[in-house]
């Protein structure tokens, strides 16, 4: 057998975290390094010769992460949310003197939240009306979702380009919140709930008939295969990779 990718976790005693651990350990082609998690020194992911770098941890310390990791040579595949357009330029930029090392950035990695990203922005074109509902348990920190987020900018670039205009929408007279967020005109609503992991429900409307696209992720496991996929994968692909889909074919 070829040489083992040598692996590191940070945030590992998370949610996300631990499961990736016990997903490397359980990979015949991959060796866990290094295992790290708050308060502990990056120095020890590259003492420890690891070659690719999984970060789940916090929206506030995933980027400092990345440009740590990328100055030391080690490729990175970042589950955290919080990523915008001006982080992730500044990514990109830190990679381009970097060259030969490889950041891949998803929101999701469950392939069927992907698909349902892809056939969402798909059908996005022929509907005149549009919502994004996110629902996930109550001790995430951010909202919307990453995915959310994500899914609503595709729609709303579909909308765009389809030279669609605004989604209908009467509402004059409301409290605050009651119509969600507003990413890129597309209206996105955040559901926290004990016994919930991670869900989306893409709303498409016309006139008489509605498109739901949903999908669960009832355990963390569903994450999985993505994540190992761009371990193996993002070694490969120097600069900036943003999305699981750049990977199935789907971008
Ligand atoms: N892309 C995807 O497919 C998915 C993405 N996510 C995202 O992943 C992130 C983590 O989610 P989840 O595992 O549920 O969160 P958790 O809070 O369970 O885990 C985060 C972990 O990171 C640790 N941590 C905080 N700061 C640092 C740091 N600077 N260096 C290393 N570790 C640190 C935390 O430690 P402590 O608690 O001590 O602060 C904690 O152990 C979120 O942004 C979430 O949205 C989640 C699921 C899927
Ligand atoms: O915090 C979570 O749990 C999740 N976070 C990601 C997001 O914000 O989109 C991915 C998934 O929804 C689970």
């Amino acid at each position: 057998m070829s040489e083992r990718i040598r692996v590191a976790v940070l945030g590992a005693a998370g949610r996300m975290g631990s499961t990736v651990v016990r997903a490397v350990q359980d990979a015949p082609d991959l060796e866990l390094v290094a295992a790290v998690d708050a308060g502990a020194d990056l120095a020890a992911v590259v003492d420890a010769g690891a070659q690719v770098a999984v970060d789940f941890t916090v929206p506030s310390a995933t980027e400092g992460n990345v440009h740590a990791l990328v100055d030391a040579g080690v490729h990175l595949v970042v589950g955290t949310t919080g990523w915008d357009d001006d982080s992730l330029a500044r990514v990109r930029d830190h990679l381009a003197d970097r060259p030969g090392v490889g950041v891949l950035v998803a929101p999701n990695f469950a392939l069927g939240a992907v698909l349902a990203m892809a056939f969402a922005a798909r059908a996005a074109r022929w509907f005149e009306s549009v919502e994004v509902i996110e629902l996930h348990h109550p001790d995430k920190v951010d909202a919307p979702s990453g995915t959310a987020r994500h899914t609503a900018s595709a729609i709303a670039a579909a909308r765009a380009a389809a030279a669609l205009g605004p989604v209908p929408d009467a509402t004059t007279q409301s409290l605050d919140g009651a119509r969600g967020a507003d990413v890129d005109g597309v209206r996105v609503h955040s559901v926290r709930l004990r016994g919930l992991v991670a869900h989306e429900e893409i709303l498409l409307g016309n006139a008489g008939e509605q498109l739901t696209i949903r999908h669960d992720s009832f355990d963390r496991v569903s994450f999985m295969p993505g994540v190992l996929l761009a371990v193996r994968q993002v070694g490969a692909r120097p600069g900036l990779t943003v999305g699981l889909e750049q990977l199935l074919d789907l971008a």
